[in-house]
């Protein structure tokens, strides 16, 4: 997708842009990331970290017009595509953010979330990149503070290693009886049918990589709807 920055009124409805410096230096001047922070209502928040262009965000917003769903990315031509796609049918209930999400934990308002989707997330192959991955202990005990109890996180991923990082940590976390436990009986879930699929997860299945999931829920209550 090859989009252009968009005009200062469009930027100004659908991005909110974060610096390194202020996440580091002056976090209490920067927007709370729940609904009244960022749509100024009280709204159900869904989000989506590394949401890329947009495509799976844009897809939950057009089928759930009540919820309010924002997009997370550090890529600023990546968000400039999905901003492109929000605005081009004219969303109401979409933001997108950008800047490093593992800088933005303290942002989050507690029992503010319904769903975090963390989708392809980046791998990062060398051993120095590895430490980049947003997903681990502290991501998971982050949105467990963020999201309502008996509400979900969703975790895709085509690579095997980043797979059984997710499943190990899965199967600590379930053993320590709090926090995140799975949705479902099996180990994961094989392959992954939303109404539009991701560049990635079209790319991946493209060239035959395998696609597995985990639903976590939240705590031991019902699952919300
Ligand atoms: C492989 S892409 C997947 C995008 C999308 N979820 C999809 O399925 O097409 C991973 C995305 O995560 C973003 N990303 C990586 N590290 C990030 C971080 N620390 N904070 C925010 N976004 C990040 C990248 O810029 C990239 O757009």
């Amino acid at each position: 997708m090859n989009a252009r920055e968009p005009d200062a009124a469009t930027a100004e409805r659908y991005l909110v842009y974060l610096s390194g410096y202020d996440l580091h230096n002056r976090p209490e001047m920067l927007p709370r990331l729940d609904s009244r922070g960022l749509f100024g209502d009280e709204g159900p928040m869904e989000i989506e970290v590394g949401c890329g262009t947009g495509e799976f965000l844009c897809a939950l917003a057009a089928g759930a017009p009540g919820t309010n769903f924002v997009g997370f990315d550090l890529h600023a031509k990546s968000l400039f595509g999905a901003v492109e796609r929000a605005s081009g049918a004219d969303f109401g209930n979409v933001r997108f953010v950008r800047g490093d999400f593992r800088q933005m934990y303290g942002l989050f308002v507690p029992d503010s979330l319904r769903r975090v989707y963390l989708h392809f997330p980046d791998p990062g192959m060398k051993e120095r990149y590895r430490k980049r991955r947003i997903f681990g202990e502290r991501f998971l005990r982050e949105m467990s503070r963020a999201v309502v109890r008996g509400g979900e996180l969703s975790l895709v991923t085509d690579d095997e290693d980043y797979f059984q990082e997710m499943l190990a940590l899965i199967e600590t976390e379930e053993r320590a009886a709090k926090g995140w436990r799975r949705a479902h009986g099996e180990p994961y879930l094989e392959g992954f049918e939303p109404p539009v699929k991701s560049r990635f997860q079209e790319l991946w299945e493209r060239r035959g990589r395998a696609v597995r999931r985990f639903l976590l829920v939240n705590g031991s209550a019902e699952v919300t709807t």
